[in-house]
């Protein structure tokens, strides 16, 4: 039509023109590139867990159960030790690293707006970071008591060995506090007998995902990673998300002069945010390979992923939710 400007990208940049059919992909669902994306998890834990168990180096050392690792003295690597520098400043505070990852992105890359300013699309990028955050509380922190995995290690026939001997749960005075693997480790208790889901892969995986859900579909301009994706439209329409492009406020859109020199992974801030990225994908792999069982890393990935889905899936699908959390790219 005259007159009418072309839907934009973040950047600025006219987006390609989709056949007006509906699209065949559930807005709930990944598109083909975000599936074969995520899919580097599965692949991290399957080559991590096979490598475990023929390598000459780690399959001749007893696994440990309940330190979920091999035996201290016999770490076959300086990676499978647990106080490995970068279990304890990098994974361990690892809900810290992601969101100055994130931060530092979203501040720094000119397509979310000039300086400092608080854009629609800052206020969208910390409403997502918030869902996620809350996630990782309920999942590793609390949940309105015990967080959900020493709930399910506990609903899983788990406890404290200290709350094996009932003498010693009578002189410590303090049985309900053990109900959690952090108080059960500082009382000197063996937290054992239940499925404990990894909480090191749920960290990893929802991490480094985050990051690249956030990073990859604005400096990285695949249609799989922005147009292709499925959203459901206020009037209950399911269009490409090229459709919500259009919708995006004038004053929202960033001049091209402006982004004319940015390098898609060039700005300081990315280069960050997926340095951050890398190291936790290979943090996951050295989880997958020194620690764990295959079942409990597979339901960390389980876990990591639904968390997932609920903040970058299913706003897609929910109007009311998309206009809190946005869509990264748009
Ligand atoms: C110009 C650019 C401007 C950009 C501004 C950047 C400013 C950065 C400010 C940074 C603020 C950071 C605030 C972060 C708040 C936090 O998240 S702190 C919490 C940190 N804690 C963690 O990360 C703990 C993670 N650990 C766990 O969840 C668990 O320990 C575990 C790893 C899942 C399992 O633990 P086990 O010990 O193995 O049981
Ligand atoms: N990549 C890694 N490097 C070092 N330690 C790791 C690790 N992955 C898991 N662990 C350790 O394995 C144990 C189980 O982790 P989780 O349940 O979080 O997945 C934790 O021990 P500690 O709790 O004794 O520190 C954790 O520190």
């Amino acid at each position: 039509m005259a007159g009418t400007s072309p839907p934009r990208t973040t950047n600025g940049t006219a987006i390609k023109k989709l056949p007006q059919t509906t699209p065949q992909q559930q807005p709930f669902l990944p598109t083909t590139l975000e599936s074969l994306l995520l899919a580097i998890y599965p692949v991290i834990l399957l080559l991590g867990s096979t490598y475990s168990l023929l390598s000459p180096l780690t399959r001749g050392i007893a696994y440990e159960p309940t330190l979920q690792s091999h035996a201290p003295h016999l770490a076959p690597s300086y990676f499978a030790r647990k106080r490995n520098v970068f279990n304890l400043y990098f994974v361990k505070i690892g809900w810290f690293w992601t969101t100055v990852a994130v931060l530092v992105f979203a501040f720094t890359h000119p397509s979310f707006g000039p300086g400092l300013a608080l854009t629609r699309r800052r206020v969208n990028v910390l409403v997502r970071w918030a869902g996620a955050t809350l996630c990782w509380m309920v999942t590793t922190q609390w949940f309105f008591g015990p967080p959900l995995i020493d709930r399910s290690f506990r609903l899983t026939g788990g406890a404290c060995e200290i709350m094996a001997d009932p003498a010693r749960v009578e002189e410590m005075g303090a049985k309900e506090e053990f109900v959690t693997s952090a108080a059960c480790k500082l009382a000197g208790g063996v937290w054992k007998g239940g499925h404990d889901i990894s909480g090191h892969v749920f960290l990893l995986v929802l991490g480094s995902a985050i990051i690249g859900l956030e990073v990859l579909p604005v400096v990285w301009k695949l249609p799989g990673l922005r147009e292709l994706r499925t959203v459901v439209m206020p009037d209950g329409a399911v269009k490409h998300a090229s459709a919500l492009s259009a919708t995006v406020p004038e004053q929202d859109r960033v001049a091209e002069k402006e982004m004319k020199g940015v390098d898609a992974a060039g700005s300081l801030g990315t280069k960050f945010a997926l340095a951050v990225m890398g190291l936790k994908l290979w943090m996951l792999l050295m989880t997958a390979v020194f620690f764990h069982t295959w079942f409990e890393k597979f339901t960390g990935l389980g876990v990591g992923l639904f968390s997932i889905w609920m903040v970058y899936l299913l706003p897609r699908a929910v109007p009311q939710v998309r206009a809190l959390t946005g869509m990264p790219g748009i």
